[in-house]
């Protein structure tokens, strides 16, 4: 079918919290989005911001994998309804939550080759998975998997140097090792282990798919310089993991033709391509198009900043990935877990549940919020590593509670975002007189809470029209690899808005938020230091 003018692309992003999904016409503008939300379209699943957090083993967060196969049932029945013609999609791609992993059991590619089109996903795949419900990135139980893997290649600077990262709890490596200590029998009766996003692909492909480069680069397990597994790091996790993963690939590939069970069931035309879906960080860099030099916050679940890398940098703090676009880039990132439903457990507590009231009273107290200063990690945090709230007052004193609700609200955004300077410095990030932050997410609709981030980070924040920015990511790359022998992703993309100013910092901001950072930097230390003796 190839990029013919009326065609279509189909973008995916499987979030946390939700499945959202977008077709776009040749030119990029959006035709239909819809979503399904998992909490509240799938309640049978019992989830809880498309999570659960088992209650009897701490740090173990997990989520339905049949949740997310009734999630693409549903959302393609709503796009159905929604009158759209899939006969005209020439190419489907999609991104999802990093590092969680799926476990498909023995027999079930033999399964995905020969679904039966009359019959819902669910209802063919519910015996398919040996290990469900999955691990997601919230989990943090695997921390004996991390030692094991830093000390297998000789410490965690040797470890970040070959795969990005240091190993880090949420990764797919230490997750997959964990598997295979505790649950020896299920992993061995596993045929194949995708990531989330490969997952989804699978689906699409009616076959096991392939991971990609930028993905995989969120595992602890891929070399990001040759791109291709480490062994060590693969024998130390598993037995035979090399062939439950396959091979990996460019995250722009064309990994196959859509299954035939979409073609009857939905009316797919037979020609239409699925292309390597990625992660959701990497999704938001296509999205938000970025640019060398301009730094990227996207607020959801997780907040995370990203900036364009022409080369790959060993950091302790922060990972480098395989970068989504330009085989031969990488991409920088910074993850912070307490993002959206830390900022609405604060909302829910001080503002009524109210965003309006949330703003006000955000907007009624002063930049450096009377000197007070506040962390929230309602679970275990990535950077710093650490739980639960701690406040401290101008004398820098730790107190249970702040004297009224509006410097509570302050207290949690510029806590958040001072937190993001420290480290995204710390990884060596510029900031300077040319710096952009572009804002992505579901909290980047929110300008009040964008002042805030401007005033921090001392730089403009300019916004993309639509949030949704890994979800256009993925439409991006659907027609991007399809057309890359004719046209580069910006020619692809010249057709699209710039992001927008959405604000710029106050002139006073610089003076307050750089002490803030260096009074940041000694609270996290003391807190560490109270957390290692304990
Ligand atoms: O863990 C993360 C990145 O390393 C998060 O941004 C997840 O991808 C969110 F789904």
């Amino acid at each position: 079918m190839g990029a013919v003018s009326n065609a279509t692309y189909l973008g995916l992003d499987l979030s946390t919290q939700q499945l959202k999904a977008v077709v776009v016409d040749n030119d990029l503008a959006v035709l239909h989005e819809t979503s399904v939300q998992f909490d509240n379209d799938l309640p049978e699943f019992r989830t809880y911001g498309g999570v659960i957090h088992k209650k009897d083993e701490p740090h173990v967060v997990v989520a339905p994998t049949l949740m997310w196969v009734k999630a693409l049932d549903m959302i393609l029945d709503k796009l159905r309804v929604c009158g759209v013609d899939f006969s005209k999609v020439a190419a489907i791609s999609g991104c999802a939550q990093q590092h969680g992993t799926v476990y498909w059991g023995k027999g079930s590619r033999n399964q995905l080759q020969r679904l039966d089109p009359a019959k819902f996903l669910h209802e063919q795949l519910v015996t398919s998975f040996s290990v469900s419900p999955s691990p997601v990135w919230m989990d943090s139980s695997t921390t004996k998997e991390c030692r094991m893997l830093e000390e297998i290649v000789g410490g965690p600077q040797k470890l970040a140097e070959i795969t990005g990262s240091r190993a880090y709890e949420r990764f797919s490596g230490p997750q997959i090792a964990k598997i295979a200590r505790t649950r020896p029998e299920a992993f061995s009766s596993t045929e194949r282990i995708s990531l989330v996003s490969s997952f989804l692909a699978s689906l699409f492909l009616g076959d096991f798919a392939p991971i990609d480069w930028s993905d995989g680069s969120g595992m602890n397990l891929l070399n990001i310089h040759t791109k291709d597994w480490d062994d060590v790091l693969l024998e130390a996790c598993g037995l035979g993991l090399r062939e439950k993963l396959g091979k990996p690939v460019s995250s722009s590939s064309d990994i196959g033709p859509i299954s035939s069970y979409f073609v009857e069931r939905f009316g797919f035309d037979e020609a239409c391509r699925i292309i390597a879906f990625t992660g959701d960080n990497s999704g938001s860099l296509i999205g938000m198009r970025l640019k060398e030099g301009d730094v990227a916050c996207s607020l959801g679940t997780s907040d995370s900043l990203f900036i364009w890398l022409n080369k790959p940098k060993i950091v302790l703090e922060g990972h480098v990935f395989c970068n989504p676009l330009d085989d031969d880039a990488y991409m920088a990132l910074l993850c912070f877990k307490n993002g959206s439903l830390t900022r609405e457990r604060i909302r829910d507590s001080a503002a009524q549940g109210s965003w309006q009231i949330f703003n006000e009273l955000l907007e009624s107290t002063p930049r450096g919020n009377f000197g007070n200063l506040g962390l929230y990690f309602d679970v275990q945090e990535i950077l710093p590593f650490l739980i639960g709230d701690r406040r401290f007052n101008k004398a820098n004193d730790e107190i249970s509670r702040y004297s009224s609700k509006e410097v509570e609200v302050r207290a949690l955004i510029e806590g958040q975002f001072v937190a993001k300077r420290a480290h995204a410095e710390d990884f060596g990030f510029v900031i300077g007189p040319n710096t952009r932050i572009i804002a992505t997410g579901g909290a980047s609709a929110n300008k009040s809470i964008l002042q805030v981030l401007s005033d921090v980070f001392n730089s403009p924040v300019y916004a993309l029209e639509l949030a949704n920015s890994a979800m256009m990511g993925a439409a991006y790359q659907a027609k991007y690899a399809l057309s890359q022998n004719e046209s580069n992703f910006d020619e692809i993309t010249r057709c699209l808005p710039e992001p927008a100013l959405v604000c710029r910092p106050y002139h006073d901001a610089e003076t307050i938020y750089k002490s803030l950072v260096v009074r940041y930097r000694k609270i996290i230390e003391t807190a560490k230091n109270k957390t290692s003796t304990k």
